[in-house]
């Protein structure tokens, strides 16, 4: 895709986003990676109001095009590209569960084989940092290693992919996961989780599962 066509779809991601309930406002953000950086949302921007022009390129080196403001977290989107040559696209959001869980500041644990999604057992959450930057973008990078998605202490979500469609399909199934979570945590009961050995199990038939999104 084109620069253009990547812009666009990288706005079509964050009315998707919004219209699957898993943000609000101009909270969360959204980029690709494009040629020595990535193209990104702008800040403090309303999703309709965006225009393919109101995207911005930051190289990776952090240097963005004059007259346009990336994203406040444009930080820890380059820290997810150098952590891991596996993915291309990056979503960030405060979805409503995902939200609540990281205000306990708990990970996600193996309630359901699905917490798979992410690549490990469980879904971690990274300490708390002020949004923007340097240090929220330095456990971005320890925590990304780790999983594919991550929390974000008293913040919110990170999911990233191959693609957007795949990234967006991430977040979403994580806020399914911590809304289970949530529900069960309400209870005051002890939660039952799968044994190692069963995540293991699934970890590896989801690495040839073909029922996600496509690339
Ligand atoms: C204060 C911001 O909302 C912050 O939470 C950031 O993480 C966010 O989600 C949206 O910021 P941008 O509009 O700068 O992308
Ligand atoms: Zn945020």
């Amino acid at each position: 895709m084109n620069r253009e066509q990547l812009s666009q779809k990288i706005i079509d991601t964050c009315l998707e986003m919004t219209r699957l309930g898993l943000n609000q406002g101009t909270a969360g953000n959204v980029s690709v990676r494009y040629q020595d950086g990535m193209l990104i949302t702008p800040t403090g921007m309303p999703y309709e109001q965006m225009t393919i022009d109101s995207i911005v390129y930051v190289d990776n080196n952090g240097n963005y095009e004059e007259g346009k403001l990336p994203s406040s977290e444009w930080h820890f989107h380059l820290a997810v590209y150098k952590a891991r040559n596996d993915v291309d696209a990056v979503v960030h959001n405060h979805a409503l569960n995902c939200a609540a869980v990281s205000i306990l500041e708990k990970s996600i644990p193996a309630i359901h084989y699905m917490i798979a999604v992410g690549g490990t057992d469980h879904i971690p959450c990274v300490p708390y940092a002020t949004f923007g930057t340097h240090q929220l973008a330095e456990y971005v990078y320890q925590g990304i290693q780790t999983s594919k998605a991550i929390l974000l202490a008293h913040h919110g979500l990170i999911a990233a992919e191959k693609n957007l469609d795949k990234a967006l399909w991430l977040a979403h199934e994580v806020e399914v996961l911590a809304s289970w979570y949530m529900k069960l945590l309400a209870t005051g009961l002890p939660i039952p989780t799968l044994p190692a050995e069963e995540m293991k199990i699934v970890l590896e038939k989801f690495k040839s599962y073909g029922l996600r999104v496509e690339e």
